[in-house]
């Protein structure tokens, strides 16, 4: 199936991530993609840096011209956007990225059940977003195929079960925020030990992409990798000792099962 036009309601931070990754890829040309923001800020950037996406505020006549539609609201806004538009969802594959908000719940807002939830997250932006998603009982083979290589071409996509997507929504979802906090720590470290602040975070950058990489690529478990960094009575296995010492690990896991937590509580 050819899919003409999309229309993202929303076009926030990860409206943006999703769409400019998406027309940089070329899955669909700028010309055939809208935006629909009532916010005046966002509306210019995409005025700005995507002259050719046609930007409005007005959402009743933006979904009538879609073949899909891409919800890019906060979770708290899809009952609105739905209602605000009652009866134009027919024959729309629609397709929703809102933490927590379930199958069952957009079914009954939009009246349909060709829907798609997609929890993607900001890399997609930069072609290396990890997104999982899950499909509505009358989700075509086309709508699938077209959504899977859509996500597969701003990153990884998996189809999932419904019930792991608070899981995915607690680790890939909300992760990118957790590694930047790990990178400005790593940065902040080095500037402790001396280095100059952009030179911290160039290395620190590089390290965790790299060290993503280097698993990624030889399939090799991060222990062993990690191991052979850790010299017998060397630098590393001092600086592992600390990171053990602050809960480092314990700390990532209770931020993945308190994200995952929070997104149950959305739904
Ligand atoms: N940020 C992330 O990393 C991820 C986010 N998500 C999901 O993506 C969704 C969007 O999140 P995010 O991009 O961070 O949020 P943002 O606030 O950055 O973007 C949402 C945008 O929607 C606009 N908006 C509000 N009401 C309407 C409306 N009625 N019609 C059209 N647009 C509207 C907002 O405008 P205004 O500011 O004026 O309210 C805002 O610009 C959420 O449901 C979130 O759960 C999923 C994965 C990762
Ligand atoms: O923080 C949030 O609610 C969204 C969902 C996943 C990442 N950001």
């Amino acid at each position: 199936m050819e899919y003409q036009r999309l229309v993202v309601v929303g076009g926030g931070q990860m409206g943006r991530a999703l769409l400019c990754g998406m027309l940089d890829n070329g899955v669909i040309p700028e010309s055939a993609a809208q935006v629909v923001e009532p916010s005046k800020t966002s509306r210019n950037w995409w005025q700005e840096n995507r002259p050719k996406v046609h930007v409005t505020e007005d959402l009743k006549t933006a979904i009538p011209s879609a073949d899909l539609v891409l919800l890019a609201v906060k979770p708290a806004m899809i009952s609105k956007v739905a209602k605000q538009s009652p009866n134009a969802w027919d024959g729309k594959l629609v397709i929703s990225i809102a933490a927590g908000i379930r199958m069952n719940t957009l079914c009954d807002l939009i009246c349909h059940n060709r829907i798609i939830r997609v929890m993607p997250n900001t890399p997609c932006l930069v072609g290396e977003g990890a997104s999982a998603y899950c499909c509505g009982q009358s989700v075509t083979s086309e709508d699938r195929s077209w959504i899977d290589s859509a996500l597969g071409s701003v990153g990884m996509a998996v189809e999932v079960d419904e019930g792991q997507m608070d899981a995915v929504t607690g680790l890939s979802g909300s992760g990118p925020a957790y590694v930047c906090l790990m990178i400005e720590g790593l940065a902040d470290g080095g500037v402790f030990a001396g280095l100059p602040r952009d030179l911290a975070t160039k290395l620190a950058t590089q390290t965790v992409l790299g060290t993503a990489k280097m698993i990624a690529e030889t399939g090799r478990h991060p222990a062993e990798l990690k191991d052979a960094v850790a010299s017998p009575g060397g630098t590393t296995i001092a600086g592992l000792r600390s990171l053990e010492q602050n809960r480092l690990r314990a700390g990532l896991m209770d931020a993945v099962i308190a994200s995952a937590e929070r997104s149950r509580e959305l739904g």
